[in-house]
C-alpha cells in the first residue's frame, strides 16, 4: 500500500526539552494508526508535526499530493501550509470546536466554501456527509441542540467533506460515555479508511487503539513500539 505521509527524524524541542526526539514513520493508505504513551510523552507533539501545524527543528514531513516524492511540509511558507492543512488534511478534536451561530449543516459547509464552492453546492454535500454520519433531520440545528456524540459526528462530517488524504484526530472520544465513544469511533474510523485514507489518533483509550490496524506508542518524545514494525519483524523471522 503506499504511503500517505512519511517523516524522517522529528526533533521538536521547548527549551531544553525535548518533546519529540528524532522520530521516523510512515502512515499508509486504509491504516488506522492509535498513538499513545505516558501523559508528556509527545504524542500531540508529533501530530502536530505530521500534519504540519507545528514545524520540525529537525527532520521533514512529506505528504503525498500526486507527486512522486510528495511535498515536503516543512519547506511550504505558512500560507500554502495553511491552504495544504484546510485542503488535505482532516482534523477532529477532542471538543468539536463547532461555531456555535451556525447550524449543522453551514458546519460542514464552511471548509467547502473556502475551498471554493458556491454556497448551494457546499450545503448539499453537507446534507450528504451528515446524512452518512446518521444525523440526517438536524441539518438547521445548531451545536448546542445537538448531543455531545452527534455534535461529534458533525464534527467528523466537517473533516470529511473536503475528502482529504489524511485524517487526524485528538483524543475524538475523550468527552463522551462509553457507548456513544464506540458510535463516534466506528464512523470516524468507517468514513475514513472505507475512502483509502488513512487515520492517525492520539488516545489514552486502550480500547479504542485495540479498534485501530496499528499502534504506536511513545516514551520521552521517541517510538518505544510500533505494531506494524513488530509485525514485519516476525514475517522476516518466519
Ligand atoms: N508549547 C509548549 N511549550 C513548552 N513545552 C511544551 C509545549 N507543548 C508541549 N510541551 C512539552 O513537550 C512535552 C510533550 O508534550 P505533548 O503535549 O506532546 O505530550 P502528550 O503526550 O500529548 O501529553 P498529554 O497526554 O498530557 O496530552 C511535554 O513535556 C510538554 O510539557
Amino acid at each position: 500500500m503506499g504511503s500517505v505521509i512519511w517523516a524522517v527524524g522529528l526533533t521538536k524541542q521547548y527549551g531544553d526539552q525535548s518533546a519529540v526526539d528524532g522520530i521516523s514513520l510512515e502512515v499508509s493508505q486504509g491504516e488506522s494508526v492509535a498513538i499513545m504513551g505516558p501523559s508528556g510523552s509527545g504524542k500531540t507533539t508529533l501530530m502536530h508535526l505530521l500534519s504540519g501545524i507545528l514545524s520540525p527543528d529537525q527532520g521533514e514531513v512529506r505528504l503525498r499530493d500526486g507527486s512522486e516524492d510528495g511535498v515536503v511540509v516543512s519547506a511550504l511558507s505558512a500560507e500554502r501550509r495553511a491552504r495544504l492543512r484546510r485542503e488535505r488534511v482532516g482534523f477532529v478534536f477532542q471538543e468539536g470546536l463547532l461555531l456555535r451561530e451556525l447550524t449543522a449543516r453551514e458546519n460542514v459547509a464552511v471548509p467547502l466554501m473556502l475551498a471554493g464552492s458556491g454556497r448551494r453546492r457546499a450545503e448539499e454535500h453537507a446534507d450528504q456527509w451528515l446524512a452518512a454520519l446518521g444525523l440526517a433531520g438536524m441539518e438547521s440545528r445548531r451545536p448546542g441542540e445537538l448531543s455531545g456524540g452527534q455534535q461529534q459526528r458533525v464534527a467528523i462530517a466537517r473533516a470529511q467533506a473536503v475528502t482529504p488524504g489524511i485524517v487526524f484526530a485528538d483524543e475524538p472520544t475523550g468527552a463522551l460515555d462509553s457507548a456513544t465513544s464506540t458510535q463516534v469511533l466506528d464512523a470516524l474510523l468507517n468514513s475514513t479508511t472505507s475512502r483509502g485514507a488513512p487515520l492517525v489518533m492520539v488516545t489514552h483509550d486502550a480500547d479504542v487503539a485495540a479498534r485501530c490496524s496499528r499502534i504506536i506508542r511513545l516514551e520521552d518524545g521517541r517510538v518505544v513500539h510500533d505494531s506494524r514494525v513488530e509485525e514485519t519483524r516476525v514475517e522476516e523471522s518466519r
